[in-house]
Order: structure tokens, then sequence, then C-alpha cells
């Protein structure tokens, strides 16, 4: 695992990131049936975690997915988003233990309407980050301490991230958690998509094809 030679792509904030853990609940889906576990981030978010099996043990499959409505909700093919989302419970079923991690940071932390907002722009030529240059933003805003006091709070202390993106393991490190391993999960390219994936991999720094 070489991810600390690799620049993050956000500098983490200083201010103190608080999280209180609400409740558990049982959630099946098309692949298991998973425990899912309520957060409430002080300022106001709402975070969930999925977990299957034992997980406080050894470094288990993970995915950190953040908010994509238009991709996990509604189906959109501008993004990768929803495939890697099904992807990740497919397989976190098919090892029978693992955690999905879903933060509340739509469009990268800009929220949906300012990602709608960004959509328009590249609908008119920008590309993804681009479009959120334009509209005053960083190319990625989001802030992953919060996993890691949610992962400390279910007793995961290492995790096998699946992700292509290598800047995002190493903001991860720097948010305090710990990437045993990268698990490359590339799926859901399409016609819509092709441009804004190679943009990734251009300007984000997103492996595809590896
Ligand atoms: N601002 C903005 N956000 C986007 C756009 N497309 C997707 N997103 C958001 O991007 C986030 C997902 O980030 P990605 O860069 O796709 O993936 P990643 O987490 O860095 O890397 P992977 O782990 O490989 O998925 C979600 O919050 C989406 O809502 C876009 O064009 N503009
Ligand atoms: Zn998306």
């Amino acid at each position: 695992m070489n991810a600390q030679q690799v620049e993050a792509n956000v500098t983490q904030p200083d201010s103190p990131v608080r999280v209180d853990y609400v409740a558990t609940c049982q959630l099946p889906t098309q692949w298991g049936v998973f425990d899912m576990h309520g957060f409430e981030e002080v300022g106001g978010r709402e975070h969930v975690v999925l977990t299957l099996g034992e997980v406080s043990d050894g470094a288990p499959l993970t995915r950190i997915h953040s908010e994509c409505l238009t991709g996990d909700a509604l189906f959109s093919l501008r993004c990768d988003c929803g495939f890697q989302l099904e992807a990740a419970l497919e397989a976190i079923a098919a090892e029978g233990r693992g955690v999905l991690v879903y933060l509340r940071q739509e469009g990268r932390g800009i929220g949906l309407i300012n990602k709608i907002r960004a959509y328009k722009l590249q609908d008119e030529g920008a590309d993804t980050v681009e479009a959120n240059e334009k509209l005053g933003f960083p190319a990625d805003m989001r802030d992953f301490r919060v996993a890691r006091e949610m992962l400390a709070h279910l007793g995961v202390t290492a995790v096998r991230i699946m992700t292509n993106n290598p800047r995002k393991i190493a903001t991860l490190q720097q948010a305090g958690i710990d990437v045993a391993e990268r698990v490359a999960l590339q799926v859901g390219r399409n016609a819509y998509n092709d441009h804004y994936l190679d943009t990734k991999k251009a300007k984000l720094g997103h492996l595809f094809g590896l």
C-alpha cells in the first residue's frame, strides 16, 4: 500500500467533529440483511453505517460512499456512484462481512442544489472540476473525519477500502483512518459518464483500467 506517496486531494479542517450514535436496526436488502447504525453529527447532518457480520477485528472490506442522490437513488447515468454502491454491497455480501459508510456530503460536499448548478455548467461544456471552480468551490470539499468517528464507535480499526481514487485514500489516512489495502471498484461506465470518468482520472487522480 503506497497511499502515503499520493497527495491528499483535500486538507481536513482543524475544527472539531462530533457525531453521536443513535440506534441500530436491521436493513434487509437484495444482497442480505445488514445492520444499519444511525448517527447524528453535531451541526445537523445524519449519517448511516451498514455492517454485515463481525467487523471489529482485522480489516473488513469497506466502502466509504459520499451521497449522490442522483446516482444512488434516481438512476442517473451521469456518474458511477449508484453502480459503485450496488457493487460494494454485493462484494460485502459475497465476503459475508464488511462495512458501508454512507456520508451525507452530496456533490463532493457542495450540496445537491449546487451540484445541479454544476451539472448545468457541465451541460454547457465545463468539466466536473471547472464547474465547481466557476461556482467558487474547490474541486472536492469532502471531510472524512466523521467516518473515522463512526468506524471507531463500531470497533473498526482498519479497512480494506473499495475505491478507484488513491488521493481519497491519502485523505482518509489524513483523517485518521487506517487503510490496509485498496480494492478497485470499477463499474458503470457508459456513454453519459465517459467524459466525467476521464476527467476524474485526469484531474482528480482516479485509476481506471488498472
Ligand atoms: N460537485 C460535483 N459532485 C459530483 C459530480 N458527480 C458526482 N459528484 C459527487 O461526487 C461524490 C462521489 O465522488 P467520486 O469522485 O465519484 O468518487 P470518490 O469517492 O472520490 O472515488 P471512488 O471511491 O472511486 O468512488 C458524490 O458526493 C457525488 O454526489 C459532479 O459533477 N460535481
Ligand atoms: Zn454520482
